[in-house]
């Protein structure tokens, strides 16, 4: 059982040309790494698959759950490009707050929001407000935040922007322990950002996909020239024949 994009249109405004058409995706098991130029539709395909847009025309579901149901908002967890800090808001109150938006019952989802920021390694600023937090911090938020509900889908927007090396590490810990079944597609323009770890690889380009298969598959396409560490990049403008990642 997976997430579904079929057939799916979607533009900013009726007068704007879609930036998503008949676009159908099916989201692979394991990680996935969603790699493309500015602009070419990434965060437009995750708020779609999250339901946090919805298409023109298409379908959106995840196994039987169909996109904007109940269940479907539960199972399908949803970390947007920017993290908006709420003043009135703790960082524990608002990973528990979107456990609340989720489904969950008040009182799981404060205990698992302590437990989802213990994650993140953000025990420490449980009880900050969210207006006193970096921008790193903001995003480890964003990821536990992700992590509260115990979705089952994990669709995050250039999670690891802005996060230290050390982060970065713990990040990975947390995909690497993910429960095996729960499937993950995540942007990110440091296209050799977890090229090791990710099982596939999609790149959009103008709202196409240029490529979506296995992470070795997609190295397949790094020229020969390419000096070693450099085989993803390469592989990438390879396979955009131009671009910056
Ligand atoms: N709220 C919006 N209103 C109007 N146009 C938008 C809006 N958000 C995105 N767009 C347009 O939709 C297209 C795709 O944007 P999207 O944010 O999905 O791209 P992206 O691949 O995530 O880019 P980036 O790598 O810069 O984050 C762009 O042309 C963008 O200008």
């Amino acid at each position: 059982m997976t997430l579904v994009l079929a057939d799916c249109t979607y533009s900013y405004g009726r007068r704007k040309r879609p930036v998503l058409s008949d676009f159908s995706y099916a989201l692979p098991g394991g990680l996935t790494i969603l790699l493309g130029p500015n602009g070419a539709g990434k965060s437009t395909l995750l708020k779609m698959s999250a339901s946090v847009v919805v298409p023109e025309s298409g379908s959106v579901s995840f196994g039987r759950l169909r996109a904007g149901s109940k269940e479907f908002r539960k199972a399908v967890a949803w970390m947007p490009q920017t993290i908006t800090p709420l003043a009135s808001l703790t960082a524990r109150e608002y990973v528990a707050y979107i456990g609340w938006l989720k489904g969950m019952n008040r009182g799981d989802a404060w205990s698992q929001a302590r437990r989802a920021l213990q994650r993140v390694e953000l025990s420490d600023k449980a009880d900050e407000r969210t207006t006193r937090l970096s921008g790193g911090q903001l995003r480890r938020v964003g990821v536990a935040a992700a992590l509260v509900h115990d979705a089952r889908v994990l669709l995050l927007d250039e999670p690891t922007a802005g996060m230290d090396p050390r982060q970065r590490r713990v990040f990975r810990d947390i995909l690497a322990g993910l429960r095996e079944d729960v499937r993950v597609l995540m942007s990110t323009h440091d296209v050799a950002d977890l090229a090791e770890e990710a099982d596939h690889v999609t790149v959009l380009e103008a709202g196409r996909i240029l490529h979506s298969g296995t992470t070795e598959s997609f190295l397949a396409h790094t020229p020969a020239d390419v000096p070693q560490g450099r085989a993803a990049e390469g592989a990438y403008t390879a396979l955009l024949g131009h671009g910056e990642p």
